[in-house]
């Protein structure tokens, strides 16, 4: 079954004056995306502004990798359409940024960082000249500076520690400076000084540079200040809305099929769900747990 989404405003909420009359940074219409029997979401419609935070939530399997799948062009809509920078989705462009989910790097990885940070420039059209390989080596050390990974940029990244390799991994998305943003539960791993970190840069990318950044997450508190809208997305249903507008009670319950209760306390989310037959709490996600 698939409930459609009541939204503030028809597929988009632009939120400044600047993003409503650009056009979207992603536009899925209509979208469907099955595996086989399984649908995981049907009817998505979504325009996301140039310089909107999207937070996207829900439990495991819901689908939220998946659609940055779509957006990569590395999964294809069983039916629909989306746009990423004004063109049909496609693999390969230097406009999307991705930090993909966390997952340990082989140990006899020799890579090193610097390598990798640079391969988030390969799009580009940077040519053989000295200045162009200058601009590329400027852009590489000052990716690696925000995350604070210059002190093991030459490290085979085999040897590193998931944190570091994660940060590693924002630096690569970032280094292009793109025009969308897709971000795979990318603080995951990271001490809480540098999820801080993590975190003011990419909303820096989306403030500044005008990004469009989709954040899959399963708590939501970290990032809670920096969301303009949040997609929630549960066993074939979703919700899309300010957090206001999905991260309450009543919405939350209807989604999950059961009572939950959502809290603000001290501006941070705590949520509550009903317990499930078998005396287990239900897994819900978002917010703290109480
Ligand atoms: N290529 C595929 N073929 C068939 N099934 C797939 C494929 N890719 C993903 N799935 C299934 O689709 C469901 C959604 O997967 P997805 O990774 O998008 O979920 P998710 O919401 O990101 O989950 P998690 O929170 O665990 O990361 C899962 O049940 C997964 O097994």
């Amino acid at each position: 079954m698939t409930v459609q989404s009541e939204q503030s405003e028809e597929a988009g909420v632009p939120h400044s004056d600047t993003q409503h009359h650009s056009p979207p940074a992603v536009r899925l219409r209509g979208a469907r995306l099955s595996y086989g029997p399984r649908t995981l979401w049907d009817g998505l419609d979504l325009d996301i502004a140039p310089g909107e935070f999207l937070a996207i939530l829900g439990p495991n399997g819901s689908g939220k990798t998946s659609l940055l799948r779509v957006l990569l062009g590395l999964q294809p809509l069983t039916a629909g359409t989306v746009e990423v920078a004004g063109a049909p989705a496609h693999r390969g462009t230097s406009r999307v940024g991705y930090i993909p989910q966390q997952r340990a790097l082989e140990a006899t990885l020799t890579l090193r960082g610097s390598d990798l940070v640079g391969l988030g420039l390969d799009g580009h059209h940077w040519g053989i000249g000295i200045r162009q390989r200058t601009e590329r080596r400027r852009r590489v050390r000052q990716a690696l500076r925000a995350v604070e990974a210059t002190g093991y940029a030459k490290t085979p990244l085999g040897l590193l520690s998931g944190g570091e390799q994660q940060r590693l991994r924002v630096a690569q998305a970032l280094v292009s400076d793109p025009d969308v943003l897709l971000c795979d539960e990318p603080l995951l791993s990271l001490d809480i000084s540098h999820q801080r970190r993590v975190s003011r840069l990419i909303a820096q990318q989306a403030r500044e540079s005008q990004a469009a950044v989709l954040f899959v997450t399963h708590e939501i508190n970290p990032v809670l200040p920096l969301v303009d809208r949040v997609l929630y997305l549960v066993d074939g249903r979703f919700r899309i809305g300010t957090p206001d507008e999905v991260m309450n009670s009543a919405t939350l319950s209807e989604l999950y099929g059961t009572d939950i209760e959502v809290a603000r306390v001290g501006g941070r989310l705590v949520v509550a769900g009903a317990e499930s037959d078998h005396g287990q709490d239900h897994h819900i996600h978002g917010g703290e747990h109480a």
